[in-house]
């Protein structure tokens, strides 16, 4: 509630005080609370809960014009379905919108939302011009996420960096540039891990996979190398280390107060006061890396020796330039671009990368037999000879398979993570979704709906590789054009980094299965140890981390 509205209510409460003293006052209030209580249960009644019904009886009252009203569960009165958010909020959702794949509507307190579980509808949605634009939140704010490509609202500048991140970041010889940066990385994972499997019997992937992917991004975007070993990070690095956890943090809540503004001056959650602590130590850290960029290209006569993504922002001249704030905001947020699953924030460029080599690294230790016919195919393309090269990922059909198999079960952002917003009154589905209202699409529900997926819930890499009795084959493209497997979204928001992913999961995926047989680390028929349950935080991640016995496959 805004503050004059504040005084409104303090001055009708003194007013009725001055004419009529304390029982005056007391029915007054009587009288507000129970036309507060009648209005919430009116708006509550409609389907889709308070935030529909507010919508309908203003839209009633306002213009007359009543269209079809979207099916959906209306939970609580005035919080509306927060409960559907929280938690496995994909599968929640598909369970909720069974009887209404297409298109369901439900209130997260005051924000109004759709959501389809339709590969048809996904695509009208995904594609049209009106859901251009994302939702931003107050955690999105505080943390500079508005000037950043994810969250830019849809215009010129989003163009602008658009443009600057796919020519020089995510164009394929930028990617194929970048190769050498991944194999070097590569090789310190494979180091990492067996040095740990002689300590401890065990590997723990994720932690190398996560500090893999980061320092991959840090790499291309700020032209910093750190070593893998916890040994050998410097101060830098632990800085590093401590803004992305506090970051990811802040951006994996259900912030309340997004959707129920009132509650905002209160920040219960510590939303604001979080991010006011965390933003200084964000400028100050990509700050400082900013000025070394600046003096090292006055000392090379204002170009860079070897540009990063740093110095490509920094040479941007014209109407493209940018100031540092943005360029702060652009940096940071590349570093862990990601929107949740509430419409706000995941860090993608490195979360999403590890995530998904965990679950393909599970699935992997779990289907011995998969695992088995990968190593065939390496043998077969690379032999024990040499290591394998990003060129061999394109022989790799099976592998890539295995890899779409995992998109398809275990998608890393299951909702598609970066809702969009209507900006305009549009219809989808063959209802009308008002301008203001949060759009989602559960991919999750899609790929794992059995009539658009035969056995949804089995793991068949087969099913990628031209099996006649299947839906796809290997030429099956998951980068956008068919919805019954989008995991990198579509339309004019689709993930940029998408080529640049595939190329970093197959190629270290391949590495580390060329290099090791991956075992349970208990032995049994099927094999224990590995527990393919789900926590969604900024991604859906395995909710115990993988841990396997790591054989060396070839001789040293
Ligand atoms: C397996 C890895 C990844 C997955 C599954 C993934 C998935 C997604 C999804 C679902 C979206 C929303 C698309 C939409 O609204 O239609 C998205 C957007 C985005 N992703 Fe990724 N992503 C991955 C890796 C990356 C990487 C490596 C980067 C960069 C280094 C990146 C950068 C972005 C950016 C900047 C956006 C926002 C685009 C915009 O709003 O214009 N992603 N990603």
């Amino acid at each position: 509630m805004a503050p004059s509205e504040d005084c409104g209510w303090l001055l009708y409460l003194s007013l009725a005080a001055k004419c009529g003293g304390p029982h005056r006052l007391l029915g007054f209030a009587a009288v507000v609370a129970a036309a507060f209580v009648v209005t919430a249960l009116l708006h509550w009644a409609s389907p889709g809960g308070p935030a529909w019904g507010w919508y309908w009886w203003t839209r009633r009252a306002g213009l007359g014009i009543v269209g079809a009203a979207i099916p959906g569960p209306r939970g609580l009165p005035v919080l509306g379905s927060m409960g559907l958010m929280t938690g496995l909020a994909h599968r929640k959702l598909a369970a909720a919108g069974k009887a209404r794949r297409r298109l369901m509507a439900f209130s997260l307190g005051e924000t109004r939302v759709v959501v389809t579980a339709d590969p048809d509808v996904a695509r009208e949605l995904l594609a049209s011009a009106a859901f251009a634009d994302r939702p931003v939140k107050e955690s999105a704010y505080g943390l500079l996420f508005h000037r950043a490509i994810g969250f830019a609202p849809h215009g010129a500048y989003w163009r602008a960096l658009r443009r600057v991140a796919s020519a020089h970041l995510f164009s394929p010889r930028q990617i194929a540039g970048s190769a050498a940066q991944r194999a070097v990385i590569a090789r310190q994972m494979v180091d990492a891990m067996t040095k740990q499997q002689g300590g401890a019997g065990a590997v723990r992937a994720r932690r190398f996979l996560k500090r893999a992917s980061l320092h991959n991004v840090m790499w291309s975007v700020f032209g910093r190398r750190y070593e893998l070993l916890q040994a050998a990070d410097g101060e830098e690095a632990a800085e590093l280390k401590s803004l992305v956890d506090q970051g990811y943090d802040l951006l994996g809540q259900l912030n309340w107060s997004d959707h129920l503004p009132w509650l905002a001056r209160f920040d219960l959650q510590r939303t604001r006061a979080r991010c006011a602590a965390l933003v200084p130590r964000v400028n100050r850290f990509v700050g400082r890396i900013i000025d070394e960029h600046r003096a090292a290209r006055l000392r090379h006569g204002g170009a860079a020796a070897v540009m990063d993504f740093t110095d490509v922002l920094l040479s941007l001249q014209g109407s493209d330039r940018l100031s540092d704030a943005d360029m702060i905001a652009v940096l940071w947020v590349r570093t862990y671009v990601a929107p949740s699953p509430y419409g706000e924030m995941i860090f993608r460029g490195t979360d999403t990368v590890a995530v998904l080599i965990e679950w393909v690294l599970a699935r992997l230790v779990l289907h011995q037999d998969v695992q088995r016919r990968v190593h065939e195919e390496l043998d077969r393309v690379v032999g024990p000879g040499r290591a394998v090269t990003e060129s061999d990922t394109a022989s790799l059909v099976y592998l890539q398979a295995v890899v779409k198999e995992v998109l398809r079960l275990h998608p890393p952002g299951p909702l598609l993570s970066w809702a969009r917003l209507a900006t305009s009154d549009v219809h989808v589905g063959g209802h009308l979704v008002p301008a203001g209202t949060t759009a989602m699409v559960n991919m999750w529900a899609i790929t794992h709906d059995p009539a658009v997926w035969p056995d949804p819930a089995e793991f068949k890499p087969e099913r990628f590789v031209g099996s006649p009795d299947h839906a796809a084959d290997e030429s099956f493209p998951v980068m956008g054009s068919d919805l019954r497997l989008a995991p990198f979204g579509s339309g004019r928001r689709v993930c940029p980094g998408k080529s640049l992913a595939m190329a970093t999961v197959g190629f270290w995926v391949a590495t580390l299965l060329h290099e090791f047989e991956w075992l349970p680390p208990a032995s049994g028929d099927p094999p224990r140890g590995v527990d393919l349950s789900e926590v969604l935080r900024l991604s859906c991640e395995m909710a115990i981390p993988l841990e396997a016995r790591l054989v060396p496959r070839h001789a040293v």
